[in-house]
């Protein structure tokens, strides 16, 4: 069972809503000129990543008064139940389990009396010897050529993991072209199907449902392409395979059953780039490198679950987010990857923790007085620099950002590392200690300009500073740190889920369009004009039939 607490109701709630009004009137720059000892008391090392959470509008008292809100919400409790398999997805009335997915410690971790462990090692067994047959070329296609593209047709959970986590680790790519596809858009299909060889690609249909409109119109054409390029039916096994929960789907589908890698309804589709959904990212670094992306995960598995929550880097990421979101009243969450190969990760964990936190009902059923998710958004550095930064440095918002980046680089080119990392550490130093309007006066003085003229430019150009961000230092991106990283991120969404006391693990919110737009597509079907929805929509849908 999952606790349920109103968090608002605790004593420390109460106390941190008075040590907030205390913490707003202190400016970051007064927090360390006061205490020298703000970087050894704020960061925590965790093997080759530095969780550096210095740069934070807290003091000491903050973070205690912040870890007896976790106490008060019986964090650890939660934490137990999410590992121990309960079904903590009630709304689903599933466990959430992405956790035995990647462990590597193989103790038995048991769903209605059965230890889920086995079936978790037979599948990655099975992905393990296709990973290497098609990377090998043992593997060959209808016409005796080995397998040189693989088409991932997914979305959402069945897309941005595996495109993220494999453009985040090109750096250990083999020969094999990755592709993915996700949008209904026929443009995305088709635009792929124009650069891939009929007798030499491999689909993979991911789908945890198969069910998915997307993903199944997708498929459905890429395997008509398939056959139209002269291909028999019988073809068909040796170039789809698919990704699901659903062997029955696959079946009538008409791939072969060998073909299909399983997974589980206790793993939710933005949480599955750990299970068979992964193949791709096998395919793409081959199967011992997304071992060690799993072994990345399971370290922080294991350090999430037995270190105090001083020392706990999830634990406090999900602490200082819930001090800007319910006492900052902040809205957003920027995550700021300096290394261009982790370019997707905000766009994953938009779906991880938007999809997950995006709730208004506690887990009574009851609407919520207080707010839950933020929004999350980003790019990687130093792009962003060049175009967004201007609001967070200067606009009136609070945006908490995460700075993210490697001590090493995949590419070691010249300076450009050098420089990109001086990017990295000038932006939080900036963001933090801002630009005094003396300081300001003194430049233009030097560069001199009139009194009339500093006193009409100087106001543009005092930097407030005062703005928070964490830092990510990590000695390298590999398949084993970024499971590392994408593991915190996951479990900072599950502690923030439980101190907000809401359901993380289901998307009700995601239900209301699909089921609008099944009812829209046979309106489309004729000519005939529409009268059934509001004015807005029949003048939009009559417009668009009148154009196509
Ligand atoms: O893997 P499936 O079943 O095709 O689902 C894809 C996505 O479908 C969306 O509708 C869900 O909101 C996501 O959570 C999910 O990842």
């Amino acid at each position: 069972m999952l606790p349920n607490i109103d968090f608002t109701t605790t004593q420390s709630y109460k106390y941190l809503t008075d040590h907030y009004i205390d913490i707003v009137s202190k400016s970051l720059k007064e927090l360390f000129d006061t205490d020298k000892e703000r970087f050894t008391k704020f960061h925590i090392q965790f093997e080759d990543i530095l969780f550096d959470y210095s740069k934070n509008r807290i003091d000491e008292q903050t973070i205690a008064l912040l870890i007896q809100l976790a106490k008060e919400c019986s964090v650890n409790k939660a934490i137990e139940a999410m590992f121990s398999g309960e079904r903590i997805n009630v709304t689903e009335d599933r466990p959430v389990l992405h956790i035995a997915l990647r462990n590597r410690s193989n103790k038995p971790i048991y769903v209605d009396g059965k230890d889920v462990m086995p079936d978790v090692n037979k599948v990655l067994d099975h992905m393990k010897d296709f990973s290497q047959a098609i990377i090998s070329g043992d593997w060959k296609g209808y016409t005796g050529k080995p397998i040189t593209d693989v088409v991932n047709i997914g979305i959402g959970g069945s897309d941005l993991g595996p495109v993220m986590v494999t453009e985040a680790l090109k750096a250990y790519k083999n020969h094999l072209t990755l592709h993915f596809v996700s949008n209904v858009d026929g443009t995305h299909i088709a635009e792929t199907l124009k650069v891939v060889d009929p007798e030499t690609t491999l689909f993979l249909i991911a789908s945890k449902t198969f069910t998915t409109q997307e993903t199944m119109s997708n498929a459905h054409s890429a395997r008509d392409w398939f056959l139209a390029a002269g291909a028999k039916e019988a073809d068909v096994a040796k170039h789809f395979a698919a990704l699901s929960t659903n062997a029955a789907a696959v079946g009538k589908f008409g791939i072969d059953t060998k073909n299909m890698f399983e997974f589980w309804d206790w793993v939710g589709g933005r949480y599955s780039l750990w299970s068979a959904i992964g193949l791709s990212i096998s395919l793409s670094i081959g199967f011992d490198n997304f071992v060690k992306l799993l072994e990345g995960a399971h370290a922080t598995d294991e350090h999430f679950r037995t270190t105090e929550f001083d020392q706990n880097i999830p634990v406090i990421q999900a602490l200082v987010g819930i001090w800007y979101n319910n006492f900052f009243e902040s809205e957003t969450n920027v995550i700021l990857p300096y290394d261009q190969y982790m370019h997707r990760f905000a766009a994953y964990f938009q779906q991880g923790d938007m999809e997950s936190n995006g709730k208004h009902v506690d887990r009574n059923g009851k609407e919520v007085d207080y707010s839950t998710g933020p929004i999350i958004w980003g790019e990687p550095g130093t792009n962003g620099q060049h175009a967004f930064y201007q609001l967070i440095h200067q606009g009136t918002k609070l945006i908490p950002a995460d700075f993210i980046a490697p001590a090493q680089s995949h590419n070691p080119l010249g300076e450009h590392h050098n420089m990109l990392l001086s990017n990295f550490f000038a932006q939080t130093e900036a963001l933090m200690n801002g630009k005094t309007e003396e300081v300001v006066i003194d430049e233009l003085k030097a560069a001199g300009k009139s009194a009339a003229e500093i006193a009409e430019i100087a106001p543009f150009k005092v930097f407030e500073g005062n703005r928070p961000t964490n830092s990510f230092l990590l000695k390298k991106i590999t398949p084993h740190s970024l499971g590392s990283l994408i593991a915190m991120y996951e479990h900072k969404i599950f502690v923030q889920g439980i101190i907000w006391n809401i359901y993380s693990f289901d998307q009700w919110g995601v239900e209301l369009g699909k089921q609008l737009a099944g009812k829209i597509l046979p309106e489309l079907k004729d000519n005939a004009e529409i009268s059934s929805h509001d004015s807005s929509t029949n003048g939009l849908i009559n417009q668009y039939k009148a154009w196509r």
